[in-house]
């Protein structure tokens, strides 16, 4: 495998100048959200930790949730996800109210709506195979057993660009960074949801891979018409994936709007702070990389070896 490159500010820019996806049309006015948290306060014991947080994220859509460590982000996700149940406010999804606490929910409800997490080492059972990873929750949700759940489990393993015959048996400990976290997309995809929660998914990823998640990403969100809501500390990744971006700070959010509002001023001053916290792009380095590795086809195959 190929070695990681050392800097860290150079890689988080390049994703702004060679992967940024349009974003899409306004939403009609009117339109019922996908999934809508309404004026929701959370706490863990006593410390409140969410204080009216409101948001939206409509049906295709991708929402970015930023801000600083500690801001509240993966609490809000845990909150739409029934780990954390609100102490006021709801969670609508589809326009109805979901009941707050997991175990109360639905196995469909449970289903619509799935996680990728940031650690796909972690995230993943080692001494389990690929296909078993896999298998595991196109078992639960689909009621999908014996040869129609392994045709199901290969047919997923080629929607993330890799080959069943290859990757089947492999144990999680066999596959590079980027593969393993391919395999936490199938994961949540075999319960085919409608809507997924990404945290951090790109930030522990040379910078070549994480593109090539991020471009698996949009396209599996054309052909699946998912949703995502993206936490992430890294403004280049927001500029390249989202539709909508909502600012948090100490549990509120203090801005939201569509991507081009929150990339021009004026800003609400914390956002400046945020956006004037990207380093300047070295223009040298892609290219002094790319040169290294001797690669000079940037596309989604090459990107899918590294
Ligand atoms: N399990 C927990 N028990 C108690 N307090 C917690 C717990 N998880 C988070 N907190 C606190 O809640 C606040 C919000 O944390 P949260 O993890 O939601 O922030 P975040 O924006 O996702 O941060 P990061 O970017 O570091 O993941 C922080 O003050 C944090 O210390």
């Amino acid at each position: 495998m190929l070695d990681a490159p050392t800097q860290d500010y150079t890689k988080s820019l390049w994703a702004v100048r060679s992967f940024e996806r349009p974003a899409k049309p306004a939403v009609q006015t009117g339109a019922i959200p996908l999934v809508s948290m309404q004026k929701v306060d959370a706490a863990y014991g006593k410390v409140p930790v969410l204080h009216d947080v409101s948001f939206d994220i409509h049906a295709g859509r991708t929402v970015a949730v930023v801000g600083e460590s500690g801001s509240g982000k993966s609490t809000a996700a845990r909150c739409i996800t029934g780990l954390l149940p609100p102490t006021s406010g709801q969670i609508l999804f589809d326009g109805a109210p979901l009941p707050a606490h997991y175990r109360k929910r639905s196995k469909d409800q449970l289903r619509q709506i799935q996680m990728i997490y940031q650690m796909a080492d972690t995230a993943l059972n080692p001494r389990m195979s690929i296909g078993q990873i896999i298998a595991r929750p196109v078992q639960f949700y689909l009621d999908l057993t014996g040869k129609a759940k392994r045709q199901r489990v290969c047919a997923l393993l080629e929607q993330i660009e890799l080959d069943p015959a290859e990757y089947y048996n492999r144990l999680p400990s066999e596959l590079s960074g980027g593969q393993k976290q391919r395999i936490g997309i199938a994961r949540a995809l075999a319960a085919e949801p409608r809507f997924i929660i990404c945290d951090e998914v790109t930030s522990a990823l040379d910078q070549l891979v994480a593109e090539g998640i991020l471009r698996l990403l949009a396209r599996l969100q054309d052909e699946l018409s998912l949703s995502y809501m993206f936490i992430t500390h890294d403004l280049a990744t927001v500029r390249a994936i989202a539709d909508e971006v909502v600012v948090m700070k100490d549990g509120h959010v203090v801005e939201q709007g569509p991507k081009a509002e929150m990339f021009r001023p004026p800003h609400h001053a914390y956002t400046d702070l945020l956006l004037s916290s990207v380093p300047e792009m070295d223009p040298d380095w892609l290219s002094n990389l790319l040169a290294e590795r001797g690669v000079d086809n940037i596309g989604d195959a090459a990107v899918t070896k590294l």
